[in-house]
């Protein structure tokens, strides 16, 4: 089942066109976070019930390791909405991504319809967990209540290029046009204790622009980025990397808290510097991103190359 909380990592969640039978097939071999099947964009009108079909024979048959797996559906105001998420409900997927979410009326009438799939065919009432992709204005505004909206919520996700679309501009590469929903996006995921995704970059020869973009946002706090191609996965993770300095760091803090914790102290002063919870906090997630970057053994000693 899937982790809600900030135990799973999510720096890479790669969508993999579901009409594409070898795509699907080998999805799994790239070492993506989280692999997102996509039922929406990708597929044309008279491929959306193969490509169910063919997600759904995967999720069955295919061994994806550890990866997280998600589908992106069809919206609510499309025919193959309610078809997509009882398959994908009965399959057994771990987060079902609705696209285009404005309100969240959306996100409750998903809720209800997980449920529903849930008792229908057998599965842990609860145990889909849901994602909302932020792609309009209406969206940005309402992100907040978005994110609130449901217990199953592990995620709010922007998505660039509709909403460019809908913003009347396009993207450039200092991402102007994105800074208001990037912020606001990214404060309703903190704010509701959820994880935030930036949105895909689809120019594959632009690497160097991939890369200032994955610092930029890595700068402000997203948990990750959705992708189009698997050789986006390994840059994200090498912006994501931490230091050998910061595991250092890292492991001073965590041992010097336990000392303290020992003597009954919650705050301490290491190297003239304060060490209290939000410090440990901290520490705690970059040996997570140290161990998932295989930096460390798992006593967490750093491994040298
Ligand atoms: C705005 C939106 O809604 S974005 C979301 C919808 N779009 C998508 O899902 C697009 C997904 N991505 C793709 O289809 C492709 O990566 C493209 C079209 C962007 C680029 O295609 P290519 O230049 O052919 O990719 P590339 O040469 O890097 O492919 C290398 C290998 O990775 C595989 N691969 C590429 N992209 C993916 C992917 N997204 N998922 C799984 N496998 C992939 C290819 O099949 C190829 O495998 P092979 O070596 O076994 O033949
Ligand atoms: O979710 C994404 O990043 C891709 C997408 O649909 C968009 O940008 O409109
Ligand atoms: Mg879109």
């Amino acid at each position: 089942m899937a982790q809600k909380n900030e135990e799973r990592l999510r720096r890479t969640m790669m969508f993999v066109p579901g009409n594409n039978p070898a795509m699907v097939k080998d999805a799994g071999i790239y070492g993506a976070d989280s692999i997102m099947f996509d039922l929406e964009d990708a597929v044309s009108m008279a491929e959306k019930d193969a490509a169910r079909d063919l997600v759904y024979e995967a999720i069955q048959s295919q061994d994806y390791g550890n990866a997280e797996l998600v589908v992106r559906v069809n919206g609510q105001d499309t025919p193959y909405y309610n078809n997509d998420v009882k398959a994908m409900v009965k399959a057994g997927i771990d987060v079902v991504r609705l696209p285009k979410v404005e309100d969240a009326q959306m996100i409750q009438t998903l809720e209800k319809d997980v449920l529903a799939a849930e008792k229908q065919f057998g599965r842990e009432e609860g145990s889909t967990h849901v994602m909302a992709a932020i792609e309009s204005a209406k969206g940005v505004l309402n992100v907040a209540e978005i994110a609130a909206a449901s217990d199953r919520m592990i995620g709010v996700a922007l998505s660039a290029e509709d909403y460019t679309t809908d913003m009347k501009t396009h993207r450039y590469p200092d991402g102007a046009e994105l800074e208001f929903a990037r912020n606001m996006v990214l404060h309703a995921a903190r704010a509701a204790g959820i994880a935030a995704f930036d949105t895909v970059f689809t120019n594959m020869d632009d690497t160097e622009g991939f890369y200032r973009e994955t610092r930029y946002i890595h700068q402000l706090g997203f948990d990750g980025k959705s992708l189009v191609n698997p050789r986006q996965i390994s840059m994200v993770n090498s912006v994501y990397e931490p230091t050998q300095k910061e595991i250092k760091n890292a492991q001073n803090v965590i041992t010097a808290i336990e000392e303290a914790r020992i003597k009954g102290s919650g705050v301490i002063s290491m190297n003239g510097q304060m060490v209290d919870r939000p410090v440990v906090l901290r520490a705690q997630r970059v040996m997570r991103l140290a161990k998932a970057s295989n930096l460390v053994d798992e006593e967490g000693n750093y491994i040298e190359k």
